[in-house]
Order: structure tokens, then sequence, then C-alpha cells
């Protein structure tokens, strides 16, 4: 639950603690599918649906970091948001954390046409990426920001899994795994920034309010993803039309 915000504005301080509060009730970590997928009880066909449907996930964030950017008049907000968009997009020799997301997608023997198309991507998959792209998008621009704080949490996770993959499954390697690894750099650096712009900008009760909410609807965008892959790949009800291992 989001802390009660009383009629008085919190202080930076605890307006901060409230927001990382929400980690421990609702991000995705907490999902019984991660547990399955770091402890190496997946076969290989459930953690290419995992990785196929993640692919969605992956290609739409730069765009949302784009449509936020479109609306955004503070310029040096655009200057500190711009690398989001190379870092998965990539820039000259990088090539980016989309195509690394391909690589590991290469690597799990998934045919990479197949996964860029996005057509066996679970229907529950796309409504919840496209959700965050229009919340983005529409939402005012301190939630939008706001919306990205769920990468406080992002680097456990990706430690967990790294390590979880890695010593769990035989069809999984560093090279694999390269995707989480950069991202244990690069996340910390965006969630501080967007934390401190949230902080010096939510001032008013209803503004931490709609930040507090933003971060909380963004959990359920992440958790609903986990929820359509645990009930298609592991109880067992592929819609039609998606992806089905062999
Ligand atoms: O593997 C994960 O659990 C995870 C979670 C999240 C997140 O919390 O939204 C992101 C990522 N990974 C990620 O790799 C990534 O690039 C990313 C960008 C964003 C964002 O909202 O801008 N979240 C995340």
């Amino acid at each position: 639950m989001n802390r009660p915000i009383a009629s008085e504005p919190l202080s930076p301080e605890a307006l901060e603690a409230a927001l990382r509060a929400v980690g421990p009730e609702r991000y995705h970590d907490l999902h019984p599918f991660h547990d399955l997928l770091h402890g190496g009880k997946l076969t290989k066909g459930q953690v290419q649906a995992w990785a196929l449907n993640r692919y969605v996930y992956q290609a739409a964030i730069p765009r949302k970091d784009a449509s936020l950017m479109g609306r955004c008049d503070d310029r040096e907000l655009r200057r500190e948001w711009l690398h989001r968009i190379t870092d998965h997009d990539g820039f000259g020799e990088d090539k980016g954390g989309v195509e690394r997301w391909l690589i590991l997608t290469d690597g799990l023997g998934l045919d990479r046409d197949y996964v860029v198309s996005q057509e066996g991507a679970l229907p529950a998959t796309k409504f919840a990426v496209e959700a965050y792209v229009h919340f983005v998008r529409e939402k005012p621009l301190l939630e939008a920001v706001a919306s990205s704080l769920t990468e406080l949490f992002a680097p456990s996770i990706h430690r967990q899994r790294i390590a979880g993959m890695l010593a769990n499954y035989d069809f999984i390697d560093e090279r694999v795994v390269a995707y989480f690894r950069r991202r244990l750099d690069q996340a910390p650096k965006d969630a501080d920034f967007a934390l401190d712009y949230v902080k010096r900008n939510a001032r008013t009760v209803a503004e931490q309010k709609g930040a507090l909410a933003a971060l909380t609807f963004k959990t359920e965008v992440l958790w609903a993803q986990l929820d359509a892959l645990h009930h298609a790949y592991v109880c067992g009800a592929i819609p039609p039309g998606a992806f089905r291992p062999e």
C-alpha cells in the first residue's frame, strides 16, 4: 500500500522513503514466475517465452523515453534523459541494449525475425507495455519521470537473475546475461537522477500522490506481464497465436 499522505506535503526525505517502500511491497521480484526463472525451475521453452515477451518491453523503452522528451520544455531534463534512448538503441560502435537483448534471445535459440516481429508475444504483454508508453505520453511530466522509478529496485533483481540463471541452466552463459551486467551500471544512475528530480519537483500533496501513484502503476505494468507469462506458460493456457515452445 502507498503510504497515506495527509493534508501537508511530505519532506523530500519522507517522500523518498514512501517511494522506496513501494518496492518491497509491489516490485516484480516478488512474483512467483521470477522464483521459477531464477531458481532454474523452468524449461528452456519457458525461458524462451519469457525472453520473447520481455523483448516487447525492451523495444518500447526507447519509444517511451522519446515520448517523454518530446513533451519536455526543460532542456536540462532533456540533456539528462537523452542517453536513455541511446543506451537502448545504441550509438556509434555501441549497438545498445535492444541488440544485447537480441543476443540473449539468439543464445536461447529463438529466431531473430520472429522475436522482432513480436508476433508470438502474449496479448497481455502488448497491452501492458503499450499502457506504459501511453502513461508516459499523457500524464504530467513529473508522473512520467516517477514511473521510471521501478529502476531503483532493478539492480537487485538483475544480480539475482545473473547468478541464478548462470548457476541453474546449462543453456545460459556470459554472453546471454551481458544485457543485465550492463544494466547494473546504467540503472542506478538513471534511478538516482529520476529520484532527485521527483524529490525536487513533487512539492504539493497532489504532486506527491501523483508520483507515488505513477510508481505503483509501473509496478502493475511489470506484474501484469509476469501474470500473463505464468498463466500461459506455467498453467498452460497459451492464447491463440502466441509462441508455443517446441
Ligand atoms: O529486468 C528487470 O526486472 C527490469 C526492470 C525494469 C523496471 O523496473 O522497469 C527495467 C529493466 N529491467 C530494464 O532492463 C530497463 O532497461 C528498464 C528501463 C526502465 C524504465 O522504466 O525506463 N525500466 C527498466
